[in-house]
């Protein structure tokens, strides 16, 4: 187990890659707060044993955020990895788009990512051993740089967030803070199901553009999360990993098999 010892906060924990994230990191022996405005979380808190915590908050406000550290900080005492998972999306044509829904998926996708890692690294930097104070992960995507016409604020959240994850890591390095992404592509949650595999011709269209031929499982990024979280990337910081079955280095459609 690469992780003992290590505590460990992710977002968006409830379900998903989160979930997967926070029982990857409890299996490689860290201790981690489970975090979602979702309550399931609890539940899946508690299966994970003494090794996981729950707390129930929206890390799009800032207070929430405060309070999430302090009630991780009571917990374990400390924090040396935070996986900025939480994301939402909006499906709306460009000109129908509403300015509030614009908003909410840009305060939840990458001003949370912001409230987050300035909240835990503040924490962070208090700690003794400058050479390895903590990492943090984000939850980019395929979308950072590969477009879907009617998912106009998620998008650009995603390309913030890789903009976010090198200028965090060039302003953490002199603290000994490492801060890496991960860019899923197509991968098994409720979020992709609602957003792109609720017809079979959008499964199709999804899979014409995956070398590897298949959707992606969460388990599948979580292995990533626990490698950026780990000291065998003790020499990666401001990289986003792509995590997508090929579908970044294709420039051309593959024969699906149904
Ligand atoms: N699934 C995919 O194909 C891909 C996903 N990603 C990224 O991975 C991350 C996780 O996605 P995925 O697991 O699929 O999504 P899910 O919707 O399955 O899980 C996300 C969880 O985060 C919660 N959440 C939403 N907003 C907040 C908030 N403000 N504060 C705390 N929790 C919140 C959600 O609650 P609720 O359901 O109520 O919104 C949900 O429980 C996202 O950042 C997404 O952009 C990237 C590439 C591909
Ligand atoms: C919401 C998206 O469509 C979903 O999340 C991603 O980032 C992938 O592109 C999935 O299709």
């Amino acid at each position: 187990m690469k992780l003992t010892q290590k505590t460990a906060i992710v977002t968006g924990a409830s379900q998903g890659i989160g979930l997967a994230c926070a029982e990857r990191l409890v299996r490689e022996g860290a201790r981690v707060m489970l975090v979602d405005v979702r309550p399931e979380g609890a539940a899946a808190a508690e299966a994970l044993g003494d090794a996981a915590r729950f707390f129930q908050a929206d890390v799009s406000i800032k207070a929430e955020v405060d309070a999430m550290v302090a009630a991780t900080l009571a917990a374990f005492g400390h924090i040396d990895i935070l996986v900025n998972n939480a994301g939402v999306t909006h499906a709306a044509d460009f000109l129908d788009l509403a300015e509030d829904d614009f908003d909410r998926v840009l305060r939840i996708n990458l001003k949370s990512m912001f409230l987050c890692s300035q909240a835990c690294a503040r924490e962070m930097v208090k700690r003794q051993d400058t050479q390895q104070r903590g990492c943090i992960i984000n939850m980019s995507s395929v979308n950072a740089e590969l477009t879907i016409p009617n998912q106009i604020p998620y998008v650009v959240s995603k390309g913030g967030v890789n903009q976010l994850t090198r200028v965090t890591a060039i302003s953490l390095a002199q603290h000994g803070i490492r801060v890496n992404a991960i860019g899923p592509g197509t991968i098994l949650t409720e979020l992709a199901k609602k957003a792109v595999l609720g017809s079979p011709e959008a499964r199709h269209t999804i899979l014409s553009r995956t070398p590897l031929g298949r959707c992606g499982e969460p388990e599948e990024i979580a292995a990533i999360a626990a490698f950026l979280a780990s000291d065998d990337a003790s020499y990666m910081t401001g990289q986003t990993l792509y995590a997508d079955g090929g579908r970044m280095a294709l420039n051309y459609t593959v024969p699906v098999k149904e």
